[in-house]
């Protein structure tokens, strides 16, 4: 477990109540620093101060934290002794867990502390009478001792429930569920895996405030890094996004041409930044947005975004690249390209867009392979992935057609070239079925359902039965392998719901998910829906970014480089994967795309052999220290 933190940046709202409940006294700060301290008694305080006015001081003790929506960077402390309640917002999400995990480890550790040592706590007369000088200190950094401690009290800790401050507190109280029972309980973003120490040199980067492009073969962890990049930014002035629906769901966000609100990017230039100037909702999206961040960059077209960069500086009245937004790009242009319509041409990759190099002031690669164990099949995938074809791979790979992958009556999913081949592969084998067909139906918020359609994976209308191939469409547990991407087959309906039998022998009842998606306006939406869908076949285009654990594959429809890597780079081993009819010619990698990456490695290779005016030694594992990067990295600007 991660240490916690004493100091945190958010907007607060502070309000102080009367006995008879009325607002006595309101303060807003957009930004403010919130520190937690200790007096000249030992006793703990939260210091809330701005640029411009005097700090604020409130006694930790006696007080109730509200942490429900911690994930989306809000939570609220009401101190009971002050009458005063905090409402954090803006804040960075994993900040905020640290922050509040570091008070409920402090505030356990006192108490534990006076039960065994002090009979009392001093009295005010004592302390009055003391001649210890006033004086605050910073509080000293939670050991992982002290984490243990409070993860024992656990139990103990309870809170309840005030309410968030005005006009808010109406719409997320009729959303809330029952109030969190504890102060501190396990959430996601304090129980996923650590980054290795690519992916958190990467991490840095985003968080030093430059523009940063990473990239890396399949599986390499580029969105799972970017969920926790997403989450330890400030979310009001972060826009995750992505190139398609499927992707932007993976990490929480909106598609990037939902976000832009320029349409498809059609007509001139001047056109359409005078479309985003004159709507002002989409004109105050991009004033807004600080961090934009864009996954699955391979499939975003060049000319977009040559023309997002220019009404970015046109709206935001900015000459920097982008406006001055900070851009955190991640991708892997060996994978799909972007869709480009029939006949046309031109620079199709981001990458070949004259602005690319101006907005780009940091690249990084991930190398460790996350999603395959198996080294034999991941040096396959990374010479699939250039084009590279040899006899043995060829061999290899033809050598999977008749294997048998399937158990339990879990069939492999078909990853099909063509959309409309998945489609109608599905239906039909429903068909097949006998037995009953049961329809489950989204909830959606009001007139939603289309673009939720788009930027959701979880279908509006689902059709099962009995014996129906299903894949699981959210991490429900982790550790039981209930994952994205998990197979299974319904094995029956309780309480109307299906209860699924997954690879691994586990059974399911697969009970209604959310799914959020921001609209235009930065307002959620929600669909509520079982988190399954239809798997006897898949789309590859809807396949990119997903592992599967059980695949088949027929190459020969394939149309564009990078597909077939795609495809086969989503199952997580040999032994589970089979290739119907492997031909080595429908593997290729565009050939500018294998320039840009030549040219990428050149400048990631000068920047680790070029000495940085520093002696070797003071380089651990003769890897530089982010420092370094970064300064090599600008001076080539
Ligand atoms: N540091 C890590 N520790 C443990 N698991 C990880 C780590 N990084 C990534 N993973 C896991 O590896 C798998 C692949 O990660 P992810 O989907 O982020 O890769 P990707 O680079 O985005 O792949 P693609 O290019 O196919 O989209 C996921 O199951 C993810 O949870
Ligand atoms: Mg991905």
């Amino acid at each position: 477990m991660e240490a916690g933190e004493s100091f945190l940046s958010c907007a607060v709202t502070m309000e102080w109540m009367t006995p008879q409940g009325s607002i006595s006294r309101k303060i807003n700060y957009k930004t403010a620093s919130l520190r937690l301290i200790r007096n000249e008694f030992r006793e703990i305080f939260m210091e809330i101060s701005n640029d411009k006015s005097a700090a604020v001081k409130l006694a930790l003790k006696s007080i109730n934290v509200f942490k429900k929506f911690m994930a989306e960077g809000k939570a609220s402390v009401k101190f009971q002794d002050a009458g005063c309640t905090l409402f954090i917002s803006n804040a960075p999400p994993t900040n905020l867990v640290s922050f509040l995990r570091t008070i409920f480890v402090k505030m356990t550790g006192d108490k534990e502390q006076s039960a065994n040592t002090t009979p009392s706590k001093q009295s005010m007369r004592s302390k009055l009478l003391s001649s210890k000088a006033q004086a605050f200190e910073e509080i000293s950094p939670v050991t992982v001792a002290d984490v243990h401690n409070a993860k024992k009290k656990i139990s103990k800790a309870t809170v309840t429930t005030p309410s968030p401050p005005s006009k808010k507190r109406k719409m997320d109280e009729s959303s809330r569920g029952p109030a969190p029972k504890k102060l501190y309980s396990p959430s996601p973003l304090t129980t996923t895996s650590t980054l290795n120490p690519e992916q958190q040199r990467v991490l840095e980067a985003c968080l030093s405030g430059k523009n940063v492009f990473f990239t890396g073969s399949a599986g390499t962890g580029k969105s799972f890094l970017l969920k926790r990049i997403v989450a330890a930014l400030p979310p009001d002035v972060t826009v995750p996004t992505a190139s398609t629906g499927v992707a932007a769901c993976h990490v929480g966000g909106t598609t990037l041409h939902a976000f832009a609100g320029i349409g498809d990017g059609s007509g001139t230039l001047e056109n359409l930044c005078e479309k985003a100037v004159k709507l002002p909702l989409v004109a105050q999206k991009w004033r807004k947005c600080k961090h934009l961040i864009i996954d699955e960059i391979s499939m975003v077209d060049g000319i977009f975004f040559e023309k997002l960069e220019a009404v970015a500086r046109y709206v935001r009245k900015n000459d920097k690249p982008f406006g001055g937004i900070q851009l955190i790009l991640c991708g892997d242009f060996l994978q799909l390209p972007p869709v480009v319509e029939k006949g046309k041409t031109g620079k199709r990759f981001c990458f070949q867009s004259p602005c690319w190099d101006k907005c780009i002031e940091l690249c990084f690669e991930l190398k460790q392979v996350h999603r395959q164990n198996d080294s034999e099949f991941i040096s396959i995938l990374n010479s699939i992935r250039i084009g590279r074809v040899t006899k043995e791979i060829s061999d290899r790979l033809t050598g999977t057609s008749r294997q048998k992958i399937e158990s339990d009556g879990i069939l492999a999913t078909r990853l099909c070239s063509h959309t409309n081949d998945s489609k109608m592969i599905n239906d039909s084998k429903l068909s097949d079925l006998e037995g009953e067909q049961k329809v489950f139906s989204s909830q959606d918020s009001d007139n939603a359902t289309k673009l939720l359609d788009m930027q959701t994976i979880a279908p509006s209308k689902l059709m099962l039965k009995i014996g129906a191939q299903v894949m699981l469409l959210k991490n429900i547990n982790v550790n039981a392998g209930l994952v994205n991407g998990a197979r299974g087959v319904v094995v029956r309906f309780e309480e109307g719901f299906p209860v699924v039998r997954f690879k691994n022998k586990k059974e399911y009842t697969a009970r209604s998910e959310r799914w959020y998606v921001k609209n235009s306006n930065g307002s959620l939406l929600c669909r509520k829906q079982v988190p399954l869908n239809l798997a006897w076949a898949f789309s590859i285009h809807k396949s990119q970014g997903l592992t599967l654990d059980c695949v088949e594959m027929s190459l020969s429809k394939i149309f564009e480089a990078g597909q077939a890597y795609v495809a086969l780079s989503r199952a997580q081993s040999l032994d589970t994967l089979r290739v119907l009819d492997f031909d080595s010619r429908h593997v290729w990698a565009d050939p500018n795309v294998l320039e840009f990456y030549q040219r990428f490695r050149r400048r990631l290779q000068q920047m680790e052999i070029v000495p940085l005016g520093r002696p070797l030694a003071d380089k651990s594992n003769k890897k530089f220290k982010l420092r370094d990067i970064l300064e090599k990295q600008l001076r080539r600007k």
